[in-house]
């Protein structure tokens, strides 16, 4: 939708100056006043109108209303002229409808504009950087529990803390306390059921269906559910009562993990990019789902690289757990040692103090993280008489922190709001 930020950007736009066109590529040349320039095709321009018979704009919907069947890609503009306080460009296609593009409007989709283009990328919220133990220390963000269950700005700094971030702290809920994950998961969006229910509770447990649950002694670095071929995309956890000793939070940021192998040791990084991994989680786990005590049984199987590229080579997925990596190597046994030798130096370079980001969640504090991203763990504890540590914790879904953080910058005119149509 048009927010009230962009209605008042419109008004500052700096003004059309001329129309040219269309070329035989059918490009349309327009100038600024400033001296800016735009191509624009000219079928895109039809495409993206924006008056009613082309989208449908109200606020449960945006909507294109042409379909690709009926769309006459090759139609041509019968007139196209700059209207006469240079506010906008105006177009009337043979077909007779009449399109008005403001200035802004323009400026802001300009398709040969690469800092447009660049900016619109932002819409998709992808780390920058990824970070070593001395960044994170710098810029690991913490807000108040309190605030974020009141203040929707405080929901958005948090949530994109933990886009670009990949992982941002929640402090000083009420001390044991139960219900905050549920809170936090409904300001947030919608929790990610998994096998384990819709809220978790990490505690010492008999008949342990996770390795979490089986001691107190530490864990291993892994991220949550390599069993799945669809893990979840964020992990949350909340300390509901903590350790007298010990069971401090770490992470490490696996996509820098990643590029320091890439640079230090590219064959460990070709093995890691290019070998699947098999993991199997069997057993079953007893929760609770809308008041009813169930045991859900299981039988996972799933297999990753533990370094996963799109298509650019870049890295943007990290799955690795030791506990529930199988038997099975999909390749000739003479490459299995040095698939071997390539997870030990993953793990070595996860535990390297430089790359370590380690902390105590205080009874009350919530932690929430990029689970493809970061590796995390804890280290073993001690109890005080009688006080077991427990933590609550659930999972969700990027699409819907997204969602959420888009929402929020429409609703309150955040600088960085996008426009839909
Ligand atoms: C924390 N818990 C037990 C809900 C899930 C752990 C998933 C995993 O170990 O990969
Ligand atoms: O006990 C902890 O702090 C974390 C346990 C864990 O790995 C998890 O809940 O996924
Ligand atoms: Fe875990």
């Amino acid at each position: 939708m048009l927010s009230a930020l962009v209605i008042r950007n419109l008004r500052n736009a700096s003004k059309l100056a001329s129309v040219a066109g269309p070329n035989s590529d059918r490009i349309v040349n327009i100038k600024w006043s400033d001296g800016k320039t735009g191509e624009f095709p000219l079928i895109w321009l039809r495409d993206t109108s924006p008056d009613a018979a082309t989208y449908t704009i109200s606020p449960a919907m945006t909507a294109r209303n042409l379909t690709m069947l009926e769309f006459d890609v090759e139609q041509k503009a019968k007139k196209l002229w700059i209207d006469e306080s240079g506010d906008s460009l105006k177009i009337e296609w043979e077909s007779g409808i009449l399109s008005t593009f403001p200035s802004e409007w323009l400026q802001i989709r300009n398709p040969s504009d690469q800092e447009a283009r660049k900016r619109r990328r932002k819409v998709y919220l992808f780390p920058e950087e990824t970070w070593g133990k001395e960044e994170i220390e710098r810029k690991l963000k913490r807000f108040s529990h309190e605030e974020f269950m009141k203040n929707d700005r405080v929901v958005h700094d948090f949530l994109e803390a933990v886009c670009i971030d990949g992982i941002a702290v929640l402090k000083g809920a009420p001390k044991g306390v139960k219900g905050a994950v549920e809170d936090i998961g409904e300001r947030t969006g919608m929790i990610k059921r998994t096998h384990f229910g819709m809220v978790f509770e990490v505690s010492t447990k008999a008949d342990a269906s996770n390795m979490a649950y089986a001691s107190n002694g530490g864990l291993p670095f892994h991220t949550d559910f390599p069993s799945l071929s669809h893990p979840p995309q964020l992990q949350m956890l909340h300390m509901l009562q903590s350790a007298e000793e010990g069971g401090n939070s770490l992470f490490v940021d696996g996509f820098h993990v990643a590029e320091q192998l890439r640079v230090e040791n590219p064959e460990v990084f070709r093995i890691l990019t290019t070998q699947s991994m098999e993991y199997i989680e069997e057993g079953y786990d007893v929760h609770e789902i809308n008041g009813k005590t169930v045991r859900f049984d299981y039988d996972m199987c799933a297999r990753h690289k533990v370094i996963r590229l799109n298509d650019e080579g870049k890295v943007n997925k990290i799955q690795f757990g030791n506990a529930m990596r199988s038997w099975f190597y999909d390749c000739e046994p003479r490459e299995v040692q040095n698939v071997y030798r390539a997870m030990k130096t993953f793990t070595e370079h996860c535990y390297q103090p430089r790359n370590v980001l380690k902390f105590r969640l205080e009874d009350g504090d919530t932690v929430l993280w990029a689970n493809q991203r970061l590796l995390h763990t804890r280290d073993g504890f001690k109890n005080a008489p009688g006080k077991s540590r427990t933590l609550t914790g659930c999972y969700f879904d990027w699409d819907i922190v997204k969602s959420r953080v888009r929402f929020l910058r429409d609703k309150l005119s955040l600088e960085q709001n996008q426009p839909s149509a």
